[in-house]
């Protein structure tokens, strides 16, 4: 009963191609049973992904179905102490040994020492590790191996391993995030994952994969899903702070008459429609994403690793973009909810410390933003020299001659401005480069004198990949709908385009010909916007459909009870069991009295 939970509920997932799933829809009804993040996480979204994508088929017959059965648990152990970025630094060595057909697993020092892996600290009993492979005295660079790690009778950590829970966090404190240190441990050579590399008998090695990168694999499936995840986050804490602004009264704007909805202030709706507008972006641009995704491994299966480029540069700035967004929003929400926003029982502090943490997993922000810029940067290069680009940087070729975009202020209008602003942010870096490069510099030291620029590059480019989706995805899906929602998500997608466009006018008067009536007239219908989506706010963020079992929020609930359940939650804690704490007893009186 329990393993059908944990299947059907925390991975209520489509997802994996292989497995027949077909979008990265991620809905996890386990919300409702686990309340906090799971330990059993990485298993499904790593370690199950990584046998997957890793392992040859005869090995995916042995590890996939103890794994989907639960049999084994596992995780993902790639970060170490002293390295999590830079993969090529990694320090725990594998080095084979011919004699008895096994690697030899060894932590060299302190700093060597995974750290980190989800569910390693408690749960787990096996582990997919990331270790430099050496055979016949060569290092072949990082390579990942599943290792067991745990008795499955006794979970006693077998011998030779060293494994143990990180400590507090300031989210994820269920997760028990582990660590692990290997003392000369054994493992057979077929636990090593073969499919784009393999280590003979004999300890030859040979490279089978046609893309050096694809030992990333995992990292790319899970960096497109979480733009899907961060839908899903951002939707749960709006429709939280939308329904409380509906039950929430504050002050007297006006004499006489009787407090208002918070809703009803043009600040608030300011801070949450952009939010119910984001969900849609994000979720619609996972959705395409995902497609993208699905079509690079088809092509991989053909033999043709061409396009990887391409998704390797989408899948980061979507990651680094949509993570840090719905950080940001989501405290927005919590903003927008007041002081009852900081309750736990709101849920929005766990949504918040959770979409925070994803901002540096699986690929920190900046270092994902500068991965985009490495392929902006190239294409930007490779045009110069006359060969084609790719889809999604067909705009640059609009823009190569440097001249200025004429501001148009039509929805289409407004995303060719935020395609010229990324050209312009990505042609001023090339020029940065090269004029520091033409002053002596060589190019490692140019990029880098480069590299505050070539972040806003990459997040420009981003913006505009996402403003171009969400429009012409939003106008094919409701091409068939009644006019009431296709006016009402055309609303939403607007609504985006104008909130970006005032917070881009430094850019936008840089690199198209917006002028200052223009800004106002944007100001102007971005505020009627919002009183036009006001009447439905309560019904868009009801229609992301959450039940209240797994929105699990005092503020947030469909009946609009807040007063009453912030009041039974606040019953139910530990310190309100006795009118007197034994504290008092202990500690207060005898201060009071002079006695302590
Ligand atoms: C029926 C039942 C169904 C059940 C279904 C079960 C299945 C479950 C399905 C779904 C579940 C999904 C759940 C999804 C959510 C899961 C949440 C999981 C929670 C995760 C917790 C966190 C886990 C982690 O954090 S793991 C650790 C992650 N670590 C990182 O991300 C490290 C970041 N660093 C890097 O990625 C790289 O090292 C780098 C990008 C910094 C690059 O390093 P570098 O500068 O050293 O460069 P390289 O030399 O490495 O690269 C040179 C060259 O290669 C290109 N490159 C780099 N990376 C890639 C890549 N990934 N792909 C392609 N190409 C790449 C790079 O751009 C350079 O190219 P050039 O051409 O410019 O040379
Ligand atoms: C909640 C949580 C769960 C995690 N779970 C797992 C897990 O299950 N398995 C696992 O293996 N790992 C896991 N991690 C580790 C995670 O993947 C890494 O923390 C992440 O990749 C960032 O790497 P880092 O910690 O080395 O940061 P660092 O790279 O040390 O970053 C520190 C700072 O340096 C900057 N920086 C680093 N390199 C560059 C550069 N080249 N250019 C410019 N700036 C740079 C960064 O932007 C950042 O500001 C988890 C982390 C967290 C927080």
């Amino acid at each position: 009963m329990y393993g059908q939970i944990v299947r059907d509920g925390l991975v209520n997932v489509t997802g994996i191609e292989d497995l027949g799933l077909t979008s990265p829809v991620l809905q996890r009804t386990s919300d409702a049973f686990f309340k906090e993040i799971s330990p059993f996480l990485l298993h499904f979204g790593m370690f199950v992904p990584t046998i997957i994508g890793q392992c040859t088929p005869e090995q995916q017959a042995k590890w996939l179905p103890l794994a989907m059965d639960l049999k084994i648990i596992g995780t993902y152990a790639q970060t170490e102490l002293g390295h999590g970025t830079f993969i090529r630094g990694l320090e725990t060595t594998a080095t084979y040994d011919a004699s008895t057909e096994q690697f030899i697993l060894k932590t060299p020092k302190l700093s060597s020492y995974k750290w980190w892996a989800g569910g390693l600290g408690k749960t787990a009993n096996h582990c997919i590790v990331l270790a430099q492979l050496y055979t016949k005295g060569v290092c072949h660079g990082p390579h990942p191996f599943i290792v067991q790690i745990r008795d499955t009778e006794t979970h006693m950590p077998l011998p030779g391993i060293k494994v143990g829970e990180i400590g507090p966090k300031l989210g994820f404190n269920t997760a028990d995030n582990g660590f692990l240190g290997f003392e000369d441990f054994r493992i057979p050579r077929e636990n090593l994952m073969m499919k784009n590399a393999q280590v003979t008998k004999d300890g030859t090695y040979v490279k089978v994969a046609r893309h050096g990168k694809l030992t990333y694999g995992t990292m790319v499936f899970v960096r497109v899903m979480l733009v899907s995840d961060m839908a899903y986050c951002l939707a749960k804490a709006v429709t939280i702070a939308v329904r409380y602004s509906a039950v929430r009264r504050q002050s007297q704007p006006k004499p006489d008459q009787p407090e208002p909805q918070v809703l009803d202030y043009l600040t608030q709706q300011h801070k949450l429609f952009i939010c119910i507008s984001t969900a849609h972006a994000m979720k619609l641009t996972s959705t395409w994403l995902w497609n993208t995704f699905t079509g690079v491994l088809a092509d991989m299966r053909d033999g043709n690793t061409d396009t990887l480029p391409e998704l390797h540069a989408l899948s980061s700035c979507l990651k680094a973009i949509s993570t840090s967004d719905t950080s940001a929003l989501i405290e927005q929400c919590r903003f927008a909810c007041g002081g009852h926003g900081y309750m736990y029982s709101s849920n929005l502090p766990a949504l918040y410390s959770f979409a925070t943490a994803t901002r540096t997993y699986e690929g920190d922000y900046t270092v994902l933003l500068l991965q985009t810029a490495r392929f902006l940067v190239k294409s930007w290069e490779q045009m110069d020299e006359g060969k084609p680009l790719t889809p999604t940087l067909a705009y640059l070729e609009q823009s190569r001659n440097g001249s200025q975009v004429s501001w148009d202020d039509s929805p289409e209008g407004i995303v060719r401005g935020f395609d010229a602003v990324a050209a312009g942010r990505i042609g001023a870096c090339v020029k940065s480069i090269r004029k520091h490069i033409n002053n002596g510099m060589d190019y490692e030291d140019a990029w880098q004198m480069t590299t505050v620029q070539l972040v806003g590059a990459a997040e420009a480019h981003c913006r505009a990949v996402i403003c171009r989706v969400y429009r012409d995805e939003t106008a094919r899906l409701t091409a068939g709908c009644s006019p009431g929602v296709k006016a009402v998500l055309d609303q939403l997608s607007t609504l985006y385009l104008l909130y970006w466009a005032l917070e881009r006018t430094g850019d936008l008067l840089r690199f198209s010909s917006l002028s200052e009536r223009d800004i106002e007239n944007l100001q102007a219908r971005y505020e009627a916007l919002l009183l036009k989506i006001r009447p439905n706010a309560v019904g868009l963020v009801d229609a992301f459909d959450f039940r209240d079992e797994v929105l699990m929020s005092t503020l947030g609930s469909y009946d609009g009870r807040v007063y009453e359940r912030l009041m039974e939650e606040a019953l139910k804690t530990p310190l309100n069991r006795e009118p007197v704490s034994d504290s008092f007893h202990k500690y207060i009186k005898p201060m009071m009295q002079g006695k302590l």
